[in-house]
């Protein structure tokens, strides 16, 4: 059974680096709950990774306290915080000359762990973050791409089990795609695991897809607001933040919603060794061929129906599909990559539905008029 998540508190912190007048962090308060995923998000420079090192002592405080499930930061010692707060960064921050598992291993091996505990902690972190521990546990970061390091790094920091994750940037050296994919699997471990996770980021949609509450901050990291990712893009507490959620607001609002949380439409379809007369489109006009289990492979037309012979090479494939946990912002994005309705599938990759373009606006319409 993992441990969850313990309540972070810092009151009245502050920090002020030697030589500067201008204090980075100034007179911090904030309460982060337990087992909740809490974003920091605002501009460069603003003190979010120095609020955030505080937590786990890399930075000292100036002044103020922090507390960690009840327990004074100041006053735990070193190996026990190393063990309660696992810390994931951008880039990964993996040791080049250590191996995966010997990266994933780190804190096991400082906090004494035996070989084989470690080891078998190991294998099942890896799994965890879906790195088969057979093909990838012997590998160099360098052999490895950016999101699989990044998975490294995530893996990395659960070693120990901690309650507490702190991370930052974590996947802000990977593409837009890779990225979705690592944010949806924060998702899923954050799911069954329900650790305390402070996250930090620029980036404003990530924020919203993974926060349970953003804290929105400005200048010497003073929160300029704290709330949940709905409450901040109905109602933006002022200019400034208003401005950060951005025009795209209700672009926005779509990361909010699921698709397994609206209305699925439905395409006529047809399996690919069916015989091509048999199929009636009615008046639809498109027709979704499947595969021997049901999934999505193929779009034709009419036409395309009535010239042929077969359906198992008609029409054009099926380029991108979304599923149920999808946003709906994900599926816009399958719809301009499709030029038409996405294709909706299951947790085994098979046809469910589709979405098309009127149930996104309305959703939209609906957004807005509740905001
Ligand atoms: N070791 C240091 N010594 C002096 N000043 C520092 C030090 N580290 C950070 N600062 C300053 O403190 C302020 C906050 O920096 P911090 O790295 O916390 O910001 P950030 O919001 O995380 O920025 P970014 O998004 O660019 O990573 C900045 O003005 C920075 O220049």
């Amino acid at each position: 059974m993992a441990e969850k998540g313990i309540e972070i508190r810092l009151d009245h912190v502050t920090k002020r680096y030697a030589g500067q007048k201008a204090a980075a962090v100034d007179d911090f308060s904030m309460v982060v709950p337990a087992g909740q995923v809490v974003v920091f998000v605002g501009p460069s420079g603003c003190g979010k990774t120095t609020t955030m090192r505080m937590i786990n002592r890399l930075i000292e405080p100036t002044s103020g306290t922090i507390t960690i499930g009840g327990e004074d930061a100041l006053k735990i010692d070193p190996d026990d915080l190393r063990r309660r707060v696992g810390y994931a960064i951008q880039q990964a921050g993996l040791f080049p000359h250590f191996t995966v598992a010997q990266n994933i291993g780190i804190v096991p091996g400082l906090l004494g762990w035996d070989k084989k505990r470690t080891a078998d902690r190991v294998d099942e972190m890896m799994d965890l973050v879906g790195l088969d521990p057979g093909e990838f546990a012997g590998r160099f970061p360098r052999q490895l791409s950016g999101g699989q390091q990044q998975r490294v790094g995530v893996a990395r920091a659960l070693a120990a089990d901690p309650p507490v994750l702190l991370m930052d940037e974590p996947f802000g050296a990977v593409d837009p795609i890779t990225r979705g994919h690592l944010q949806d699997e924060l998702l899923r471990l954050q799911n069954e695991l329900r650790k305390t996770i402070v996250f930090v980021t620029h980036d404003f949609d990530e924020a919203v897809k993974l926060g349970d509450k953003i804290a929105v901050l400005g200048d010497r990291s003073t929160i300029l607001q704290y709330a949940t990712p709905d409450a901040i893009l109905a109602n933006p507490a002022d200019d400034t933040v208003a401005g950060f959620v951005g025009a795209g607001a209700s672009l926005k609002a779509l990361t909010l919603t699921r698709v397994r949380d609206v209305e699925l439409g439905h395409a006529v379809t047809a399996r690919a060794d069916a015989d091509p007369s048999t199929v009636d489109l009615g008046a639809e006009k498109w027709l979704l061929v499947l595969d021997r289990r049901d999934r999505p492979v193929r779009w034709a037309t009419q036409n395309e129906l009535r010239r042929a012979s077969s359906l198992a090479s008609i029409g054009r494939p099926v380029q991108d599909s979304v599923t149920l946990q999808s946003t709906l912002r994900d599926a816009l994005e399958a719809m301009v990559n499709e030029g038409g309705r996405a294709v909706v599938t299951g947790s085994r990759g098979e046809y469910v539905g589709t979405l098309d373009l009127t149930t996104v606006t309305d959703v939209v319409q609906q957004l807005r008029a509740n905001s």
